[in-house]
């Protein structure tokens, strides 16, 4: 579904992802291991059009998709979360949904101006698609409440929220249970499950091993931008040069 060939990044001296070669396997979830820079984040970074690549290719359905902008990628439905949630505090949350089906519509200046019937129709879509996505989240009763006033995790919940209003077929989670508790973070898993069984394909970076061990289906591991080792959970666990790269410790938690 998505192939990466050779993808590198080199920032200055520094090579930040190095010569990557990886596969996202359709319909499961993706997990993207690895210490701290790793590189894992500019990895995302470089398949969702933040960052161009230095080298390399990334195809996504047959189709080429290196160095193109992120807009062109999230409307192919590459869907992206960030580590930091990026809302907008003093709007609501429903508001801050919205803005993710916009993708989707072809409204421009003039049916703005002249408030056409294309553009009324459009925004009752962005509208039932943000209810839509709120609703799979669990964030319904919390849609009319401004985004500053809602909790740390309600804040990622709305983060997936408008990943999933852009109607993606693939979403990237950087972090998604980064600074919640464990009870959360039990839940924001089983979101991500629930994602997963909708049929959406899974690409996650995480540092929290129980978790990740759980739910994945797939494990890359990243270690100063290079892949070391990919494979089952059970695999990966078991592998001496994971093991290694994490100072000695155990992966299992
Ligand atoms: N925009 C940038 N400019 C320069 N260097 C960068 C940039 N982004 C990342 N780097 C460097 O690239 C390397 C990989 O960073 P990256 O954030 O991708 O790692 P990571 O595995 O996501 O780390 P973490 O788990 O701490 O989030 C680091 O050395 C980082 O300093």
């Amino acid at each position: 579904m998505l192939e990466v060939k050779g993808l590198t990044k080199r920032f200055g001296g520094n090579v930040a992802v190095k010569s990557v070669d990886y596969s996202v396997q359709q319909g499961k979830i993706n997990a993207i291991i690895g210490p701290n820079g790793a590189g894992k984040s500019t990895f995302f970074n470089l398949i969702t059009g933040v960052h161009e690549p230095t080298e390399g290719t990334i195809i996504y359905k047959n189709q080429e998709i290196t160095r193109q902008p992120a807009n062109v990628i999230a409307k192919l439905g590459v869907a992206r979360t960030f580590q930091s949630t990026h809302l907008f505090e003093m709007s609501t949350v429903k508001d801050n949904v919205i803005v993710g089906h916009r993708l989707r519509t072809k409204s421009n200046l003039f049916d703005s101006i002249f408030r056409t019937k294309r553009l009324k129709e459009e925004e009752q879509q962005c509208i039932a698609k943000a209810e839509e996505s709120l609703d799979f989240v669990g964030l319904s009763h919390v849609s009319d409440q401004l985004v500053t006033n809602i909790s740390q995790e309600e804040k990622k919940r709305v983060a997936f929220a408008l990943a999933l209003a852009t109607d993606p077929e693939i979403v990237f989670l950087d972090e998604p249970t980064a600074g919640v508790n464990p009870d959360e973070t039990d839940e924001m898993a089983n979101l991500i499950q629930k994602m997963s069984d909708k049929g959406l394909t899974i690409c996650l970076i995480e540092h929290k091993m129980p978790m990740i061990m759980r739910l994945a289906h797939h494990i890359m591991v990243l270690n100063y931008g290079e892949k070391i080792a990919e494979g089952t959970p059970a695999e990966i666990q078991k592998n001496e040069e994971v093991i290694k790269a994490y100072l000695g410790g155990t992966v299992s938690a």
